[in-house]
């Protein structure tokens, strides 16, 4: 009995773009992972080890990268349309392709370059109560998914031996807001109360020139609770959820902030408590 080699396809998923496109103040934003798949002549790589008909799955991704800069991104579709066609045409060895993309949808906040992903956050609630009456609440929201495409900078900060990062005036900003606040009372009008306090980040995170995301964590705090005397402390944790100006220049593309390569982890993770300064402790409520 003869062991032979059965249906193969290889190629690179999961490619993360942004692709911002620049009318003047108004920014539109296509946000998109794109997965190819090639198959074909592939036989003597799995046999022998010959690549000769392998396209690397490196250039794959920056195929893809680069026709976001050359060609926009419209429709999904057409978009895969365009890569799939492109591979079968450019590499003999390649028979089929497969192209599957995956859209994440972005609704603006304010202004012309502050979007808030579709379908996003869960609303959350922690409240204590003891038997002799002490009681806390706890509202908040987890998985606030925001981006700002210009406004943000990132530069004059510490260096030691092992610092590469290059200081920034212009950078995508996005993050993904888990926020809880406590309220000093417990008898709230808890959906206006909800409702203010994410209005209020996702305004303070849009209005903000960001000089670092710490900046704008103390700034959506603070909006917060400036904007409900009920209020009295808020804790942020937002992951600053990386896009890198991907280097289009080998492919003879320049790219003045249009196309980004979204980064999944690692990421920064910026952390921090605003209070009004007559908060009284409270460490169980949060527990
Ligand atoms: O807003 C930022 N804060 C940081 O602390 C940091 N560190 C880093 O590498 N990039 C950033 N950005």
């Amino acid at each position: 009995m003869a062991v032979v080699l059965g249906p193969n396809r290889y190629g690179k998923a999961e490619t993360r773009v942004v692709r911002v496109t620049r009318d003047g103040g108004a920014h539109r934003l296509k946000d998109v992972s794109v997965s190819v798949s090639l198959s074909g002549a592939m036989d003597e790589v799995h046999l022998t080890g010959d690549n000769a008909a392998v396209l690397p799955t490196d250039s794959q991704k920056n195929t893809v990268f680069a026709f976001a800069r050359r060609h926009g991104i419209d429709a999904i579709e057409d978009f895969a349309l365009l890569l799939a066609r492109h591979f079968t045409a450019s590499q003999p060895a390649v028979a089929h392709a497969r192209v599957e993309i995956s859209e994440y949808g972005w609704r603006r906040i304010t202004g012309g370059h502050s979007f808030v992903r579709d379908g996003g956050e869960v609303r959350t609630a922690l409240v204590h109560h003891d038997a002799d009456g002490t009681e806390s609440v706890v509202s908040g929201l987890t998985d606030l998914v925001v981006l700002n495409s210009t406004g943000s900078e990132f530069h004059g900060f510490a260096r030691d031996e092992y610092t590469t990062l290059e200081p920034t005036d212009d950078r995508v900003l996005a993050t993904a807001v888990t926020a809880r606040w406590r309220h000093r009372a417990t008898d709230a009008a808890w959906d206006d109360s909800y409702a203010a306090a994410r209005d209020a980040l996702l305004t303070a995170f849009a209005e903000t020139h960001s000089l670092s995301l710490q900046q704008t964590l103390f700034q959506m705090g603070r909006s917060v609770l400036d904007g409900q005397d009920g209020l009295c402390e808020i804790r942020l944790s937002l992951p600053n959820k990386h896009h890198f100006l991907v280097d289009l220049e080998p492919f003879g593309l320049d790219n003045d902030n249009e196309v980004y390569f979204a980064a999944d982890r690692p990421y920064g993770l910026i952390e921090g408590t605003v209070l009004t300064d007559d908060a009284r402790d409270a460490p169980s409520a949060w527990n």
